[in-house]
């Protein structure tokens, strides 16, 4: 049975990946040997976007290079060690980075402040040298401050570019369309849901209000359901016990954030979804950054869509997201000052 409907996913993986658009990409993930990397860079071999991969890790790269480069689809893969970092970003216009630590039971994501911080700063000081122009993809927790260190980073090396700069909150809406097609019996194809705020805890702000599945839900019904979207990641650590944090299902999220921006860059017009990005939405408040629908575009960011009508209880949960997403993004600054 699982056989058989897995052998369907691999012969039709046309849920996650368009393949309308005829210009293809190179793109680099850095952290491609860890648990979120390598699911991660097999799953961009399969996309018909990708022309060439370029895998790097300060450890284990090359083998993974060496293993993903068997799939028979027609991109390159290049794998590149600890010092080879230069090399793996030449030419790439796309960077996705899944590198840095995850939680284990009991940390919140901003426990991993101390050491991501640094690993994302760093690599990024890498791609504003190497290429410049890069539009990159920002995975490594926490997000709420790791995209405003990215922005503070290629700002101080003066390549900074708003419109290329992501931070990766599509699992949240992965999850929140599966969860919510799980209460109504509806496809979780039928049950999209726009989720804005930032990527942790209460910061994540699904808007069931303005979905057709999600309105009708109230009560205790709809308090377990915010809460199973907002804490996703916390049953995926207790899961698994130790063993780190979501990895499979954030390679998928990954992998359709990235065809999404490759649709996008092609020239696919009415792209949209919800990432992490510099935003005036709320600047009024001191938030720059802020996930909302955006349209992708020939040049990445093309249109930030406001967050639309609010339901009473979600006023409520925008009230609870700001301040602490303030803080979030005031921390990154701060490390990066
Ligand atoms: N945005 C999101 O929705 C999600 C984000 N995450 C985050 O993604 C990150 C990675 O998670 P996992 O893959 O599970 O961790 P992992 O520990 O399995 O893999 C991380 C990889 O990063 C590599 N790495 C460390 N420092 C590096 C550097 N300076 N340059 C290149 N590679 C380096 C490690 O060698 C390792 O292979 C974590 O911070 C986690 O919290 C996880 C799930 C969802
Ligand atoms: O929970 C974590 O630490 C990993 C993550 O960001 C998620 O699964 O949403």
């Amino acid at each position: 049975m699982f056989a058989r409907s897995a052998a369907r996913a691999l012969a039709s993986p046309s849920r996650l990946f368009s393949t309308s658009a005829s210009r293809h990409t190179k793109v680099a993930v850095l952290g491609a040997g860890g648990g979120i990397g390598q699911p991660l860079s097999l799953l961009l071999k399969s996309d018909p976007l990708v022309s060439s991969l370029s895998l790097y890790d300060i450890r284990g790269a090359p083998g993974v290079a060496a293993d993903v480069s068997h799939v028979d689809t027609a991109s390159e893969v290049n794998g590149y060690a600890a010092d080879k970092l230069d090399e793996a970003l030449d030419g790439v216009k796309v960077v996705v980075i899944p590198a840095g630590v995850p939680r284990k039971p009991g940390m919140t994501r901003d426990d991993l402040f101390n050491t991501n911080a640094s690993i994302v700063r760093d690599l990024a000081t890498a791609v504003a040298r190497i290429a410049p122009t890069a539009h990159i993809l920002v995975i490594s927790n926490p997000v709420n401050s790791t995209v405003p260190i990215v922005a503070a980073t290629l700002e101080k090396a003066g390549v900074f570019d708003p419109a290329h700069l992501f931070g990766v909150t599509t699992l949240d809406v992965v999850r929140a369309a599966r969860f919510l097609a799980g209460v109504s019996g509806a496809s979780p194809n039928d049950t999209p849901v726009t989720v804005v705020g930032g990527h942790s805890g209460a910061t994540i702000v699904p808007l069931l209000s303005q979905s057709p599945y999600g309105k009708g839900i109230s009560g205790e019904a709809y308090a377990q359901l915010v809460h199973r979207i907002q804490f996703g990641g916390d049953e995926v650590v207790k899961a698994k016990d130790g063993a780190g944090s979501a990895t499979l299902s954030m390679a998928y999220a990954g992998a359709k954030f990235t065809n999404s921006l490759l649709r996008g860059l092609n020239g696919e017009k009415g792209v949209i979804t919800p990432t992490f990005v510099k935003s005036s939405l709320f600047a009024d408040q001191g938030i720059d950054f802020f996930s909302t629908n955006v349209e992708l575009g020939l040049n990445g960011v093309e249109k930030i869509h406001p967050i639309g009508p609010l339901s009473a209880e979600e006023e409520k949960l925008m009230e609870a997201c700001l301040p602490e997403l303030k803080k979030n993004i005031e921390k990154g600054k701060a490390f990066v000052a």
